[in-house]
């Protein structure tokens, strides 16, 4: 990706939370900066009470680290920060090591535009625990964000089919940066194009539009505004029908098409945005029938989402093109992926890997240890099971069995003669690139593609049926081994 076409020219170092510096400076002034780690990020329930989500995001974390450095005034701020005494937070020294920092981990992710599931690894980081625990608060802000929001245009795609979706929620997104990158994930998870000027500069998104109502009030008429739009631009006619009274509207844009198609031009169309959508569009397409302008199309738009449009669809609308914005860049039925970030083991003085794993009184929020990899299993037709497996110490065998991590009696046994493929591929080798990241449009297919190869269950909106994700079995007992030897060493040091 050309940094010069990033959102943000300056420095985005400091995007992390300030509790990744301490941490930073404590392994630095402990000496253990430079203790190799390896962190996974993961997500533990998939958004919108759905079956799936789409990985979406790596292409801004890999533009985050390609030039990651302390500026000289990030410097200057941290060397400002005060602790609860008064005295400065950071020593010179440390911000010294800083201003020399250079990215120098590995990592590997999953390529956006795949569909991935809860307890997945969908990208690991590994390198100097120093750069790992900085990296934690960006790699989540921008994978957690977008991988939402391709979901939901995912989501909505499900029902539209084939039909346009176009994304016009620029003015109600959350900021700048969520605006612009909600129509990236957006485009990605498959709508065809955003009203998002900026948007389709930075990332070579089509960019579409109508006119608002505002261009029909500041006329006399509702016929002046039409005639005077298609004067104006005759190849870009979609009229806003419904300032006034929409089926009333409906005829002065097919006056104002007539005249059109007499001058070589088309009507593209007209846009709904109140109402019965249902009803007005199927009245309003009797009247463009009647009138000859069969492929005139519908388009709505009124905070439409998945649900809505589904039930306009078993209502018989007749809408082809649908404008979808608030509901969409919001992610307005769950505002979060709930994604993490956690470690996974660190290199003992032996030169081996001690695991890591972080405990809870709920099975959920327990951390999986390892090296992880994800290992899909499909045949010609369709996706079977996924299995994490640790790349160290418990390689799959032939008959490979997975095990549930959350309900141990859920198993499933894969053998080796199925076809399948790692997911998480390599990304950087010691803060050099070797990825690169793939056209826009080819990781907009690569979900249609994705989520083709997927048992319909999946993606049904209530109660979606699980697809089976599992521990390699050798992972999942020495997970278990370790949940307990921790929770006997934490009752051991109570009773003392
Ligand atoms: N036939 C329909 N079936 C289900 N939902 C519909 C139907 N027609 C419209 N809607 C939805 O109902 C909601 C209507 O919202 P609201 O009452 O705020 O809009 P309105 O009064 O029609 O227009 P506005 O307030 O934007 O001028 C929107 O979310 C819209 O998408
Ligand atoms: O409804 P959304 O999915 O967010 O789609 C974008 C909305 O933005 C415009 O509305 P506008 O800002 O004029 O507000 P209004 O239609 O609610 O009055 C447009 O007319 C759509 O209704
Ligand atoms: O082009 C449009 O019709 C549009 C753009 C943004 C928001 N609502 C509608």
């Amino acid at each position: 990706m050309n940094s010069s076409k990033s959102l943000y020219h300056n420095s985005l170092t400091l995007l992390t939370d300030l509790y990744q510096l301490t941490m930073a400076y404590g392994y630095w002034k402990s000496g253990m900066a430079g203790k190799e780690a390896v962190f996974n990020m993961f997500f533990r329930r998939n958004p919108f009470q759905g079956g799936y989500t789409i990985a979406c995001g790596l292409a801004q974390v890999i533009e985050y680290l390609q030039d990651l450095r302390f500026a000289e005034d990030d410097l200057a701020y941290l060397a400002t920060l005060r602790g609860n005494d008064g005295q400065l937070l950071f020593e010179p020294a440390f911000l010294e090591y800083l201003q020399e920092l250079r990215f120098t981990c590995d990592i590997d992710a999953i390529p956006e535009g795949t569909v991935v599931f809860p307890q997945e690894p969908m990208l690991r980081i590994k390198g100097p625990i120093l750069q790992c625990q900085l990296l934690e608060t960006p790699i989540l802000n921008m994978i957690n964000f977008q991988s939402l929001i391709a979901t939901k245009a995912a989501r909505i795609g499900q029902v539209v089919k084939d039909e346009p979706i176009l994304e016009f929620g620029l003015r109600r997104a959350q900021g700048i940066d969520g605006g612009v990158t909600a129509s990236r994930a957006a485009y990605i998870g498959g709508c065809a194009a955003t009203s998002n000027v900026l948007a389709g500069k930075l990332y070579g998104i089509p960019v579409k539009g109508t006119h608002a109502h505002s261009w029909i009030m500041s006329f006399d008429t509702e016929e002046d505004a039409f005639e005077t739009y298609a004067e104006v631009m005759p190849n870009n006619c979609v009229f806003l029908v419904d300032t006034y009274d929409t089926l009333e509207g409906v005829k002065k844009a097919i006056e104002v098409g007539k005249k059109l198609r007499a001058k070589g031009y088309k009507m593209a169309g007209i846009r709904l945005d109140s109402g019965d959508l249902a009803y007005l569009s199927i009245e309003s397409r009797k009247l463009l029938d009647a009138a000859g302008f069969t492929d005139a199309s519908i388009l709505a738009s009124n905070d439409l989402d998945e649900h809505i449009i589904f039930s306009l669809k078993n209502q018989g609308a007749t809408i082809n093109v649908w404008g979808v914005g608030t509901k969409l860049v919001t992610a307005y039925d769950q505002p979060a992926l709930g994604g993490v970030y956690k470690l996974a083991a660190i290199r003992n003085t032996s030169g081996g890997w001690d695991y890591k794993l972080k405990l809870s009184e709920q099975a959920i929020k327990i951390s999986t240890p390892g090296i992880q990899q994800v290992r899909r299993y499909f045949n010609d037709k369709e996706f079977l099971a996924d299995m994490i497996y640790d790349t160290e110490s418990f390689l799959p065998q032939q008959n490979s069995t997975i095990v549930d991590p959350m309900d141990y009696t859920k198993r499933r046994k894969l053998t080796n003669t199925e076809t399948f493929e790692d997911l998480l591929i390599p990304v950087f080798r010691q803060g050099q690139q070797v990825y690169t990241v793939p056209p826009i449009e080819d990781t907009r297919l690569r979900v249609k593609h994705q989520l083709g190869m997927f048992h319909e269950g999946i993606k049904r909106f209530s109660n979606p049926h699980i697809y089976p994700v599992g521990l390699e079995k050798g992972l999942y007992d020495f997970k278990t081994d370790l949940i307990l030897q921790l929770r006997n060493l934490k009752s051991e040091t109570e009773e003392v």
